[in-house]
């Protein structure tokens, strides 16, 4: 089968900030492209100069809490019709640093936000007509970087000045991870945990290791 005659992959990587996603994308990202795939690295919430405008809003300015995901979503939807689809219809590999699942780990788990209406909110913006019939666009799989909110606030220390969330107390992390491992539990088959707590070259072992057990490549 020739590269572009492939289907389109969506891999998502999620978890607390610190936990590890932007280290190890770009690994994954070259592993796919030495398999002669087309990557799109991407990330939310930005991934297109709107989206990254909405970024700066979000992580920058204090909001009520429906007014934060409905900027989240509305950076998504953008997101998703302008680099996300298009990726996918051209059957490239698509790498996105935090998805919908972040919605509603930080939204819904770490805010407190009503669950309903985030899902209310991921029906409407993930709708896609690409998909026959136009179903609910959600990543093929799904890496969740599980690691304790100590361990990421240790490893965050020092690194760069904390934005809005960042600067959260462990407790709203407890709650973050908690919205993670709902989202597992209530879709298992799209998620693969990763143990984030090990070094660095045992957790690229563990992505790499999660991608090939669900058919990826090869
Ligand atoms: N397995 C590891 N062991 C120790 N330190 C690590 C490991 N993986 C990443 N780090 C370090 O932890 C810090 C946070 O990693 P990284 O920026 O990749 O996390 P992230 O999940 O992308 O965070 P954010 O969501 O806040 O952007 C970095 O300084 C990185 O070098
Ligand atoms: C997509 C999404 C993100 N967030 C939060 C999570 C992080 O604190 C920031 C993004 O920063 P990163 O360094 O790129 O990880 O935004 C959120 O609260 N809700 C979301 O839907």
């Amino acid at each position: 089968m020739s590269p572009s005659s492939r289907p389109g992959l969506f891999i998502s990587f999620e978890g607390i900030d610190g936990a590890g996603k932007s280290t190890h994308i770009e690994a994954l990202a070259q592993a796919f492209r030495d398999a002669g795939r087309v990557v799109v690295l991407t990330r939310e919430p930005g991934g297109t100069p709107l989206a990254e405008r909405l970024r700066g809003l979000a992580l920058n300015e204090a909001m009520d809490p429906l007014t934060e995901a409905l900027v989240m979503f509305a950076a998504r939807r953008d997101h998703l019709l302008l680099v996300i689809e298009p990726a996918l219809a051209r059957g490239d590999v698509v790498l996105c640093d935090r998805f919908t699942d972040a919605t509603f780990a930080y939204q819904g788990g770490g805010r407190g936000f009503d669950i309903d209406v985030l899902a209310t909110l991921e029906r409407w913006v993930q709708t896609v007509p690409a998909k026959a019939p136009p179903a609910l666009r959600q990543p093929d799989l799904t890496l969740w970087f599980d690691l304790a909110p100590a361990i990421a606030a240790e490893r965050l220390a020092g690194a760069r000045l904390p934005d809005k969330f960042e600067s959260q107390p462990q407790a709203f992390f407890e709650n973050v991870a908690g919205g993670y491992a709902a989202r597992m539990a209530a879709d298992p088959g799209r998620f693969a945990r990763i143990d984030a707590a090990l070094e660095r070259d045992a957790v690229r072992a563990a992505v790499v290791a999660a991608v090939r057990a669900k058919g990826h490549l090869g």
